[in-house]
């Protein structure tokens, strides 16, 4: 059970909040202790605390529950502290003091008005003598103001044996009846620091202390007990941005937060066993509320809550703070001074503390405040000042500052690991730049001869065009040709443009974004390669403008792009092994036919086009192998051979998929019928969130099927999957449910040794680059973009290999072979590969 009691207080929704969001409160009531709240995720919370006041509590039941044990405990010599916590305009003063607190109904008097009435009242009653004296300071901007002696702006907190933490030089005074007491208290809240918030017009910008020091002495056995009654109202615990603060306003709550996050450490250390060094000298307002949070007084949180849905996440953190303090174990102890009355030893106590207290104020006139505490120091030390409780206080002080400085330094160490591991990143970091850096300008070097390699190719070109147009046809016809060689040569002449090549270090495989334009559509597919071959045209070949996807050009963007989407999962290292076959033509996302169904269908009708028409021509190029017909090749065999003998690989459309299913569980699910070739999951370009849709390539359509049979209809996470052969989806154009959607490629794999290949001639065909390619090693996939309508294709692709040294062996391959062009004539689809060929 805990010590520090703790309730929580909505108040009544206020008209803003009426206006903004209605009758709508963000609580649901279930007792008088415990009520759901949701969480930054929605999810229903039941907080349980000491009390639950809602908004029709009235202001004698919160007196009542918490603090009429603090008075009774108080004329018994325990010390008692209620303090309010909460968002600005939670009802933090309201419940302290209700609207005024001078004027006000009995039903709307607040707690300090409460605690005086009853304090006299028990007192009044007693034979005994006593005396009750107030103080009121408040802590502003990290000083202790004297709210009944404005002169006195920064009171020095001190601890005593006798007196426990205790604010020296605070005014005391004595006061005789409730009035008396009210007097003093209104005009030490005129005093207080109040300003206008965004969402308090009379907000407290200090934490504002009521303190009441009671001492009671039985007539009977001439003891004396005294007890302290402290009344916190602390400031608001919002946001610096909804408060809307500048300048002198933002300092103030800065500091504010400051302070009570210094409150919520100390709380955390009480609560988490790190009782050994609790920070309570980390702030003015943690050190006051010392004796209140360490045990040596009973103690009441209340916590005030806005109901509505608009402070929602404020009265959170309040509900939070509530939950944690409610963990706090302390146990107050009674303070008897037994002694005689006649002897005063407070008094005298007190006596010493003003005499040493003028000798200090003196001193300051002539020297600085900060001498003047080294010199305190100092005289306490020797002795000079006398302090009946010097040794004690001097021993805990070093015991104090010795903890403290202990918990500096483990602090202090914290923060140079972590330092340290930054630096450890960054450095890894540089070093992995540095590599690239140093592996490009060794390829930006190439590219350089290259290019003057090329400049001398033009040169002799030129000469021999001379020389073989001169000799056999004389003078004449060079006359008659030289407009026309002239040009030639100017073209000629003209360098070739260097080729771009970015080779990535196979531990940083990059996802290559390339953007789809087409009409009103606007795509992004994410391509996983290690390096990217621009290839340039000379000049004179450039009929179009170079089909460069538009992130090229921003490289650093699309690498950090790609980094931040490929995700610790598709790392190089947990991209499956290479399937053992994929070649394909490809059209442009758009041309899919999906986002615009009926269009794309039209379109298709009209050019002659069908994913069937296309299957003929992509696959029979070589011995027309039946299709379907599985020739169970191993993944090790000739590939290159294969080519033309493989059956086309079969496409399934995969829908209606739980959202955290990805390339992985797509695999596991569809490799045990068959082999999977590729696995594509359709995400949003801007969440990155899986749509539900799929594309799942298996080696045959014998697989295909037997993956239908198996998993169409299958429940995954209580949804119902559908898996069909995509052409079929695509070529049912009744399936009116299905043509909204639009499949995304973003993760596109056949092996992780991937390049892009761009600027390629018209003509390439899959099979031309494979044959090319094929002298460096295995050729995995090859892939080619085309443009369904004009049957070109898109002039750039992807080939994979099924190591990095084959890929090493690629990038060096003799590039002016591409420089060779075609065009294709109208509808031609698949056509020409010679004009690749040496
Ligand atoms: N229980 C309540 N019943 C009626 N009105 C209330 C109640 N609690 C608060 N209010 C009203 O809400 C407004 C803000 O309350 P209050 O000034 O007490 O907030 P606060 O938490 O002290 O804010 P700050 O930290 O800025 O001082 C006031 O107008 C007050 O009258």
């Amino acid at each position: 059970m805990s010590n520090v009691s703790v309730c929580v207080r909505f108040r009544p929704l206020s008209h803003k909040e009426r206006k903004a969001n209605g009758d709508k409160v963000y609580f649901k009531k279930l007792d008088s202790e415990s009520f759901v709240f949701k969480d930054e995720r929605e999810e229903d919370v039941i907080f349980s605390f000491d009390k639950v006041f809602y908004e029709d509590a009235q202001q004698s039941d919160v007196y009542n529950f918490l603090a009429v044990p603090i008075v009774s405990d108080a004329i018994n010599g325990i010390n008692g502290t209620i303090i309010t916590y909460g968002q600005t305009g939670a009802g933090k003063t309201y419940s302290m003091e209700g609207p005024s607190i001078l004027h006000c109904n009995e039903q709307k008097t607040g707690l300090v008005q409460r605690v005086v009435d009853e304090l006299f009242v028990c007192l009044g009653s007693s034979a005994s003598t006593w005396t009750v004296k107030l103080s009121m300071v408040e802590i502003y901007l990290e000083k202790v103001r004297d709210l009944l002696d404005l002169s006195k702006d920064n009171l020095q907190i001190k601890e005593s044996k006798t007196q426990g933490i205790y604010i020296s030089g605070a005014t005391e005074i004595s006061i005789l009846n409730s009035s008396d007491a009210l007097e003093n208290l209104s005009q030490g809240i005129a005093n207080r620091a109040v300003g206008e918030t965004q969402m308090n017009l009379a907000s407290s910008r200090s934490h504002c202390l009521y303190i009441f020091s009671v001492q009671y002495g039985s007539t009977s056995d001439e003891r004396v007990t005294s007890g302290k009654i402290i009344l916190v109202d602390l400031a608001g615990s919002e946001k610096v941005e909804k408060t809307g603060a500048e300048g002198r306003v933002l300092d103030e709550a800065k500091t504010i937060n400051k302070s009570l996050s210094a409150l919520g450490n100390v709380i955390n250390a009480l609560t988490t066993g790190k009782q050994n060094h609790v920070p309570f000298r980390d702030s003015k307002l943690t050190r006051i509320l010392q004796d209140a949070l360490g045990g040596n007084s009973r103690a009441a949180l209340l916590c005030c809550c806005s109901p509505s849905p608009s402070n929602a996440p404020e009265s959170l953190s309040t509900l939070r703070f509530g939950t944690r303090t409610k963990l706090i174990k302390a146990s107050p102890k009674l303070i008897p001074e037994a002694v005689d009355n006649t002897k005063k030893p407070t008094i005298e106590t007190h006596d010493q503390d003003d005499l040493r207290d003028r000798i200090l104020s003196k001193l300051r006139l002539s020297l600085k405040e900060e001498d003047v505490d080294l010199l305190e120091e100092l005289f306490v030390q020797e002795g000079i000042i006398f302090d009946p409780n010097s040794v004690a206080d001097f021993d805990s002080s070093c015991r104090d500052t010795a903890s403290e400085e202990i918990s500096l330094l483990m602090q202090a160490v914290e923060e140079l690991k972590e330092t340290v591991e930054e630096l450890t990143d960054e450095n890894e970091k540089l070093r992995r730049n540095l590599q690239v850096a140093q592996e490009m300008t060794a390829q930006a070097q190439l590219a350089a001869a290259a290019n003057a390699a090329g400049a001398a190719w033009s040169r002799t070109l030129l000469d021999f065009v001379a020389a073989v147009l001169l000799r056999p046809f004389g003078m004449h016809t060079w006359l008659s040709i030289q407009p026309f060689v002239s040009s030639l040569a100017r073209k000629l002449a003209q360098p070739v443009p260097p080729p771009v090549l970015f080779h990535l270090p196979p531990q940083s495989p990059l996802l290559l974004p390339i953007h789809h334009h087409h009409g009103h559509s606007h795509r992004l597919r994410l391509y996983h390669c290690n390096a990217i071959l621009h290839l340039p045209r000379p000049p004179h070949f450039r009929r179009l403008p170079p089909p460069l996807p538009a992130l090229f050009t921003r490289r650093a963007a699309s690498v950090g792009l790609g980094a931040a989407r490929l995700g610790p999962k598709a790392r190089a290292s947990s991209v499956p092994p290479p399937p053992p076959f994929f070649e394909t033509v490809e059209e442009e996302e758009e041309e899919r036919g999906w986002s615009d169904a009926e269009a794309g269908f039209s379109d298709e009708a009209e050019e002659g086009f069908s994913d069937e028409a296309e299957d003929e021509q992509e696959w029979a190029g070589g011995n027309g192998a039946a299709r379907g017909e599985d020739l169970g090749a191993d993944a090790g065999e000739d590939l290159s051979g294969l080519a033309r003998q493989w059956p086309r690989p079969r496409e399934l459309f995969v829908c209606n998929l739980p959202r955290r299913c990805d390339v992985q569980d797509l695999l596991k699910l569809f490799t045990p019928h068959g082999t999977v070739l590729s696995v594509e999951i359709s995400r949003d370009a801007e969440t990155g969130i899986s749509r539900g849709t799929a594309f799942v390539t298996m080696r045959s359509l014998a697989e295909a099927r037997t993956a239908i049979n198996a998993l169409d209809g299958l429940d995954l996470d209580g949804r119902e999957v559908f898996v069909k052969l995509a052409s079929d989806v695509i070529s049912n154009r009744k399936n009116v449910n299905l043509a909204h959607i639009t499949p995304m490629k973003d993760h596109i794999f056949e092996s992780p040794h991937k390049i892009y290949v761009g600027n390629l001639a018209w003509s390439v065909q899959p099979q031309d680059l494979r044959e090319l390619f094929t002298q460096c090693g295995t050729v995995v996939s090859t892939r080619l973009l085309t443009d369904r309508k004009g049957g070109r294709n898109r002039v750039y692709g992807f080939l994979s290999f099924s190591s990095a040294e084959e890929l090493e062996a690629a990038l060096k391959l003799d590039r002016t072979v591409f420089f060779r062009t075609g065009y294709p004539s109208k509808g031609s689809y698949c056509r020409a590969p010679d004009t690749l060929r040496r």
